[in-house]
């Protein structure tokens, strides 16, 4: 299992730089190939268009002027003019698409993120704050935007620049075009220098911004508690420390960022003086007026493209800490998959057998030992016992949600973990603990159990359970949007919703945890008669801790020290006296002492 994070604890960062993150984000931008391309078409002819100007200076100064040649001048300002048009319209076509690529690029990142982390077992979202998931999903893909949308394409116009901006300097002066290149590897070392520090710079920037996020995350879900405690004043204490090392991280990132861009503009401007230096001497010798005013042109024209390629290259590093945590992501390996061979789980009649059933979350922390038991088709089952026993743990093993350590899970002598997950799980039923409610109409929330239910369906499905009735008492009925979590609904309403999609996902084994611990007794009442004609015929496991709803089960499983440590009718629970009978005698007589 992963290792356990906290919104205030950093995650590991990872030392040594992989060259095959660049690789792969690479493999992203591959499909789009053709469009770079005719982007780079337009962006060469702009390129071209751009070394027109001071060319163009040149003629007119050395020759257009002093021959007094005005229709030449003529035919020059109209091509340069022209020139400008041209390039004004190609700017417009590269920010358009370069814009449109990198969002392509994005999007198909989230998309392959979203997926894998659909597929992650129940451990990795155990092991870490959601929130820390999410930053990963949205803002660390953002910051990749610039890099891929602006970034990438301007890297590749920039370089076609720098090349073809020096085969015109080299065609107008040779030695010039050197001096101009003279403090190149100055730089070079700078970036070099530079590079390490800024990366792990950005790696710890990232850490905070997630623990910032995490803490967030948190804050907003347990919001009603925070309230209830009235504990503000002790969260934005610890807000504000998570918002100040995210502050002091970020300055500091920045500060090492900046140190290349003076550097660079330092380098182009002694460059400059360089060449009007060597220039200015040369006058008259073999240096022209026209080739010096030109060649300062062509010397902009290269430091530019020069300054966004080392601009690119910081946000290239930047982006790299945010990459290597993308990747992360996507490399996290699923814990429960198909086993390689898995067949497909024919339909199941509901036999559940436990061999000798061991499991743990954490090493060196049993929670089943060895458990064996064994339901017929068709039974119904319950279990019972302490807090913190393992009755979900049991169910959690039945769905495959977990592997088990030692031992084997197995339907009508199948062993859970030789099928398919998805063959596996279409056949069950699961409502968990926690019932979660997704923002969309009551309509769509039980639509979940089985996408193709028609709305006679779902509403059946509904008066089975007794939600049918406060449905109709909503707003816009079945059409009410609720929020998500179903903060607008009771707990109780949540409940039966959910125990409505469940049941209209028809399963062969029926898994009810704590499904009807918020509901009314009366409202459970008429629920169990509409329930006990559907459970006929499937398996079903209920846990349940108002033992009253589960006497007529046909067995007890009376779990405690992570075994099944009664287990019986309710009848012969009661007879013999043990465990189940002193719980069932403890909530008896709190009962009394209610109602005396
Ligand atoms: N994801 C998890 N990671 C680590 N430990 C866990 C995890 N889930 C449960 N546990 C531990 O396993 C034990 C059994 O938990 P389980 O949820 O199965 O109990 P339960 O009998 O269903 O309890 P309750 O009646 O309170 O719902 C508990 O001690 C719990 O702390």
């Amino acid at each position: 299992m992963a290792q356990r994070n906290k919104s205030d604890v950093d995650e590991e960062l990872t030392e040594q730089f992989n060259w095959h993150d660049y690789a792969r984000l690479a493999q992203y931008i591959k499909p789009y190939m053709k469009e770079i391309y005719r982007i780079l078409g337009v962006i060469i002819l702009a390129n071209v268009a751009g070394m027109l100007g001071p060319y163009f200076t040149k003629i007119t100064i050395d020759t257009v002027i002093p021959n007094k040649d005005l229709p030449m001048l003529w035919l020059i300002g109209i091509l340069f003019t022209g020139s400008l048009f041209f390039i004004g319209w190609c700017m417009r076509y590269r920010i358009y698409h370069i814009t449109e690529l990198g969002q392509d690029v994005l999007k198909d990142m989230r998309l392959d993120i979203f997926q894998h982390l659909q597929k992650l077992s129940f451990s990795y979202f155990d092991s870490r704050p959601h929130g820390k998931i999410l930053i990963r999903v949205v803002n660390y893909i953002n910051t990749l935007s610039d890099l891929l949308s602006n970034g990438l394409v301007n890297l590749i116009s920039d370089v076609f620049n720098v090349l073809i901006t020096l085969i015109f300097m080299f065609a107008i002066d040779a030695r010039l075009t050197l001096y101009s290149l003279a403090l190149i590897p100055i730089l070079v070392v700078m970036v070099l220098i530079i590079q390490s520090k800024q990366r792990r710079a950005y790696q710890i920037l990232s850490n905070k911004q997630s623990n910032l996020n995490a803490y967030i995350h948190e804050s907003i879900a347990g919001i009603k508690v925070t309230q209830s405690f009235a504990r503000e004043q002790e969260n934005f204490r610890i807000f504000d420390e998570t918002n100040e090392d995210n502050r002091r991280t970020w300055m500091h990132a920045v500060k090492i960022q900046f140190l290349l861009w003076p550097g660079v503009q330092n380098i182009s401007v002694i460059t400059m003086c360089l060449i009007y230096f060597v220039g200015i001497r040369q006058i008259g010798v073999d240096v022209s007026t026209g080739t010096l005013i030109a060649f300062i042109g062509y010397i902009n024209n290269f430091w530019n493209p020069v300054i966004n390629i080392g601009n690119f290259y910081n946000s290239l590093i930047t982006a790299t800490a945010y990459l290597e945590r993308i990747f992360e992501t996507l490399d996290e390996k699923p814990e429960i998959v198909d086993h390689p061979g898995a067949k497909a789980l024919p339909q199941i009649d509901g036999d559940v057998t436990f061999n000798h059933v061991t499991f743990r979350y954490e090493p060196g922390k049993d929670i089943l030992k060895d458990v064996n038991f064994h339901v017929s088709h068709g039974q119904s089952v319950a279990l019972v016992g302490p807090t913190g026993a393992g009755k979900t743990t049991v169910i959690n093993l039945l769905s495959r949600f977990y592997d088990v350590n030692e031992g084997e899970v197995k339907i009508d002598h199948h062993n859970v973990e030789e099928v398919t997950l998805a063959s596996l799980r279409r056949q069950m039923g699961v409502m968990l603990q926690d019932t979660f409610i997704f923002s969309g109409t009551i309509m769509d929330n039980i639509r979940y159990g089985k996408l193709d239910a028609t709305d006679e369906e779902v509403i059946a499905a509904a008066k089975v359970v007794r939600a049918d009735d406060f449905i109709h008492e909503l707003k816009n009925g079945y059409e009410t949007v609720v929020e998500e979590r179903g903060s607008t609904l009771s707990a109780g309403q949540r409940q039966l919703i959910a125990f409505a999609r469940v049941l209209l996902a028809d399963p062969r084994i029926l898994i009810l945890d704590e499904a009807t611990s918020s509901i009314d007794t009366k409202t459970e009442a008429l629920l169990q008669m509409g329930l006990s004609a559907l459970l006929k015929g499937r398996t079903s496991f209920i846990i349940a801790h108002r033992l009253s709803t589960i006497k007529n089960c046909d067995q007890i499983f009376y779990v405690d020290g992570g075994k099944i440590a009664e287990h019986g009718t309710h009848e012969e629970l009661m007879a013999a006296r043990g465990l189940y009978y002193q719980l069932y005698q403890s909530q008896y007589d709190m009962l009394k002492l209610a109602h005396a």
